[in-house]
């Protein structure tokens, strides 16, 4: 990450759509880029890392062709001559195993008893399943049902992946398939990226830490497990830097501590107009920081900005171990030595439980893939029937939370979760999706078509 970001519009500007959100936030965070450390690890430690670089095909796999079937190779050609297939009788000279290939010297009209994986004989393209031979004697056969054409069966040299071709190009994110794809080059390592660091503390004079005793007015802090676990999910290296009080001080002295710790800043709460909004009045003295507001709904406000790192000289292993909260989590302890010199990203979300994810999962997710690297396109929306009906008001986004089920009668369908409130954290848990009605959108009847957006894979 390099230059620093300067905010295009004004603190308190007007509203702002959705779309206008993703294209300034990805703007800003482009002309930080993307961290640039990186770490070689075995294979499966790099489960849903970043790929650093582009990896070459070292050899071409499969690196030879191979039968498909279980049956016997021969020579296609026999195929466009006389007789037909169904008369073609094959003598079966020898065996081909996968693992052990078959070298000998064939003559016309020979095959060879094969299995699938083994290496074709050379001078031999064609494989008939053994379900379609009938056995003649012990040395030979006949095609039983022959729609066969030269080269059936038979998997080529190279045709998953050509040596010298780009296997996997920077950016993937390395999940089970992509492991498994470098692994049949023959490659027991990879370079990825390294993991971003990201401190989150929830804020809120009411908000208790788990185990603290029940007191009047005070709830327990969610946002600090759904969020944390948001960013586990995604590969974050997470820095918990637990509650922080609506107190200008320790506020601000939690958020320097986070500048120099993490490359990523996340909040919740104190970022709309209440009276208690200290988050606010501190952010906007410690770096360029803006406070938008989305036509949304949930997550009406998020504050975006940057905040510039207490000089790393200042902050030595010993104190920044001292710096972190009593009630913070061990990663945070783990990670003293990561002091960066960098500004950090402070990304605020608003402090109600639905608003905090949903926000998360529409803005910080794409800003955090953004620099972690990662190439990963936005998930595509589908497009469902509308089980019921649902209320929308025209000019802001909502995200309803929805379940897509499948009827007795085969069709595919959404329906709310129930109340829509931004603080019913358990619509969050009960929904598989979330339904996306845009801005122009007005109330919706049912069996109309609605965007969804499935969240397996996202939270
Ligand atoms: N006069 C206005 N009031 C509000 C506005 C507005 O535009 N004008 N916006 C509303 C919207 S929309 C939202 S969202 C919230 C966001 O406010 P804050 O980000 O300042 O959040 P808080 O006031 O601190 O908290 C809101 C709500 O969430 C609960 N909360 C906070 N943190 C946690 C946590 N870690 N775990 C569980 N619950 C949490 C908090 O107790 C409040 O109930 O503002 C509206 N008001
Ligand atoms: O954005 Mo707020 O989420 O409506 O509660």
């Amino acid at each position: 990450m390099n230059a620093p970001f300067q905010p295009a519009a004004q603190p308190n500007a007007q509203t702002l759509t959705t779309g206008q959100v993703l294209q300034q936030l990805s703007s800003m965070l482009q002309t930080l880029g993307p961290v640039t450390g990186t770490e070689t690890l075995p294979l499966l430690d790099a489960l849903d890392r970043i790929l650093a670089q582009d990896v070459l095909c070292p050899v071409n796999v499969p690196p030879h062709d191979n039968s498909a079937m279980d049956g016997y190779a021969f020579d296609g050609a026999l195929l466009a001559r006389p007789p037909c297939a169904q008369e073609l009788q094959l003598r079966v000279v020898g065996t081909a195993l996968a693992g052990r290939p078959w070298q000998g010297r064939l003559q016309a009209g020979d095959c060879i008893k094969i299995m699938t994986g083994a290496v074709m004989p050379e001078g031999l393209d064609t494989v008939v399943p053994h379900e379609q031979v009938r056995i003649v004697d012990d040395e030979h056969i006949r095609f039983a049902a022959a729609r066969l054409q030269a080269g059936d069966n038979r998997r080529l040299c190279g045709e998953d992946l050509r040596q010298g071709a780009v296997a996997l190009a920077r950016g993937q994110r390395l999940t089970p398939a992509a492991l498994g794809l470098l692994a049949s080059l023959g490659l027991v390592q990879v370079n990825v990226r390294r993991r971003l660091r990201v401190a989150y503390f929830s804020t809120g004079d009411e908000i208790l830490a788990p185990g603290a005793s029940p007191r009047e007015g005070a709830i327990y802090d969610s946002n600090r497990f759904s969020l944390q676990g948001l960013l586990r999910r995604m590969g974050a290296h997470v820095l918990d830097l637990g509650v922080v009080a609506d107190e200008p001080a320790a506020l601000e002295e939690r958020l320097r501590e986070a500048s120099a710790l993490a490359d990523v800043i996340l909040t919740s709460g104190g970022i709309s107009a209440g009276e208690a909004d200290h988050t606010r009045a501190m952010l906007q003295r410690l770096g360029p920081v803006q406070f938008w507001r989305i036509a949304m709904r949930p997550g009406r406000p998020l504050a975006v900005g940057l905040l510039q790192p207490r000089t790393p000289a200042l902050l030595t292993e010993k104190n920044a171990s001292s710096a972190l909260p009593a009630g913070a989590g061990s990663s945070a302890k783990q990670s003293k030595s990561l002091v960066t010199s960098h500004p950090a990203v402070l990304l605020g979300l608003p402090g109600n439980p639905v608003a905090a994810m949903v926000s998360f999962l529409m803005f910080v997710r794409p800003a955090l893939l953004q620099l972690m690297g990662s190439s990963e396109a936005a998930p595509v929306p589908l497009q469902v029937a509308a089980a019921e009906p649902l209320a929308k008001r025209p000019g802001r986004t909502e995200y309803q939370r929805g379940i897509v089920e499948r009827g007795a009668d085969g069709r595919t369908t959404v329906r709310t979760t129930g109340p829509q409130g931004s603080g019913v954290l358990s619509s969050m848990v009960s929904a598989n999706a979330i339904i996306v009605l845009d801005d122009a959108q007005a109330d919706v009847q049912p069996g109309e078509m609605v965007s969804v957006l499935l969240l397996d894979g996202l939270i």
